[in-house]
């Protein structure tokens, strides 16, 4: 989110901030704090947000919403008007049908208002070009954007519904039927700004009993997923509007039994800004489900290395578990993943405190001798998570070929950072969307350095020295966050 582009008729802008607060404010049980306000922050590059208007304690309730008014399944009519199981559409379809629905009904919506708040444009990286996307170079997250999978869902489950109920959703923005293939492409327009609203601003919705109160989800790409393990999604009016920003956060949308109900969680000054905390996300996930980076997200940076570079590097033919034994054993003892996550490391870390285990137990099974392995093989048991100088050399290895992948140094797009930060000007559209691209693989390419200067000294001294109790050292090896 920059600027005005994002939102359509960004002129009155200011007038639907109002007419938002005011629609809120007639809906029954809504209970806004007068200490807090909506803003227009799109000099700071952040759209709208919520701000303290004066001091505030921690605890204290920042606004409460009735569960009736989110945006929702349950909440919406279509559920009764459409002649099948909304929710067996899985959570993203679902409310993305409904949203059009409503969204189809204009002024005639109980959340019209809402509507003309939410932005149409967005960042994220579904909406870039290959070449905006080229920028992020060697980045593991050009591969999990999904476009081509959303394209496919929607026109496989989206557009056949609202083909056959034409009175439920009609055409809007001067198209006068979605029957043409120029009507499939504008309903296909259409459902991307729905997903796309749905990954940045959804909640996943708890059922008004639980007592667990993690609000935001971790999702990948929209419908991706495997959905029987998700929650309903719903967008809740005004707790969306909160902006995020690492390690900012100062409120918490609790969901209780009738109520979402923010609240500081910290103390709030008069005048600083309320942020909600969409997780430790590295930049190039926020990129992807958010459209923007900052600066302080960049401590969860990580570097991805997919199995298919490991083995090509360690030098099997392919990463099939059925014609590489070695995967085969790690596969049957459920150790092996299709790619392995290290984070940027935090000042004085281990490699034991950064390397996933899974990823030191295949380094080992791809350094085993073919004795060994065998020996491993027969016993159906694959090596500890073990750090010595050979998995050392093959991780180095692995990393120094990652590093190749992208297309310019650390240095030089330093150099271009540095260039772009203090000519001080504010970036718009592809420049922006580049500069970020920059940041992304920026921080990736530092990973990188820091994982790999952390690996010399045991290529030179041969081995990693462990302590006395060997075990104890393995078992400090993490699980994979892939
Ligand atoms: C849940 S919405 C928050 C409300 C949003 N600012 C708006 O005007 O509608 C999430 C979106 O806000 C923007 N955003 C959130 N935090 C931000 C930040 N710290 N800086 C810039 N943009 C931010 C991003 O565009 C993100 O996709």
């Amino acid at each position: 989110m920059s600027s005005s582009t994002h939102f359509a008729d960004p002129s009155s802008f200011q007038q639907q901030s109002n007419d938002f607060v005011r629609w809120l404010e007639t809906c029954p049980g809504v209970k806004v704090n007068p200490n807090i306000c909506l803003a227009d922050l799109r000099s700071t590059g952040s759209g709208r947000g919520v701000l303290a208007r004066s001091n505030i304690p921690e605890g204290e309730e920042l606004f409460s919403i009735p569960r009736n008014l989110i945006l929702a399944v349950q909440n919406s009519e279509l559920k009764n008007l459409l002649g099948q199981e909304l929710e067996a559409l899985g959570p993203w379809l679902s409310l993305m049908l409904v949203m059009l629905h409503e969204y189809s009904k204009g002024a005639n919506s109980t959340w019209a208002a809402y509507f003309r708040v939410l932005p149409t444009r967005f960042d994220t990286l579904m909406f870039w070009s290959p070449e905006e996307l080229r920028e992020l170079q060697a980045s593991a997250i050009v591969d999990k954007i999904g476009k081509q999978g959303a394209d496919e869902s929607i026109l496989e489950s989206i557009v056949p519904i609202v083909r056959a109920n034409s009175t439920l959703f009609p055409p809007v923005h001067g198209v006068s039927s979605y029957e043409s293939d120029e009507g499939a492409a504008a309903l296909l327009e259409l459902a991307h700004v729905m997903g796309s609203l749905i990954m940045a601003y959804a909640f996943d919705i708890e059922k008004a009993e639980t007592e667990d109160d993690d609000a935001e989800d971790n999702d990948e790409s929209y419908m991706t997923d495997d959905e029987d393990e998700q929650l309903p999604k719903g967008m809740v009016p005004l707790a969306d509007m909160l902006n995020a920003d690492a390690d900012r956060n100062n409120a918490r949308l609790f969901q209780e039994e009738e109520f979402l109900v923010m609240k500081a969680i910290k103390p709030i000054q008069e005048g600083q800004e309320i942020f909600n905390d969409y997780g430790e996300i590295p930049r190039a996930d926020l990129l992807r489900r958010y459209g923007y980076v900052t600066e302080n997200y960049s401590q969860y940076d990580v570097i991805e290395l997919p199995l298919s570079d490991i083995c090509q590097v360690a030098g099997l033919s392919d990463s099939d578990v059925e014609s590489q034994p070695r995967l085969e054993l790690l596969d049957a003892n459920d150790v092996l993943d299709d790619g392995y996550v290290i984070p940027r490391p935090a000042p004085n870390a281990s490699l034991e405190d950064i390397l996933p285990a899974e990823l030191v137990i295949l380094l080992s099974t791809l350094c085993l001798t073919p004795e060994d392995f065998e020996q491993r093989r027969s016993k159906n048991k694959p090596p500890k998570p073990a750090m010595e100088s050979s998995q050392a050399s093959l991780l180095y290895k692995i990393l120094k070929a990652k590093q190749a992948q992208y297309g310019s140094s650390l240095a030089n797009d330093l150099q271009l950072l540095g260039n772009i930060q203090q000519s001080n000007v504010a970036l718009e559209g592809s420049d922006r969307r580049k500069m970020m691209a920059l940041q992304v693989r920026i921080g990736e390419k530092e990973v990188l350095q820091a994982v790999l200067a952390m690996l010399e000294p045991l290529l030179s001294n041969g081995s990693l020295k462990r302590g006395a109790n060997a075990d104890a050292d393995v078992r400090q090896f993490k699980s994979a966050r892939v």
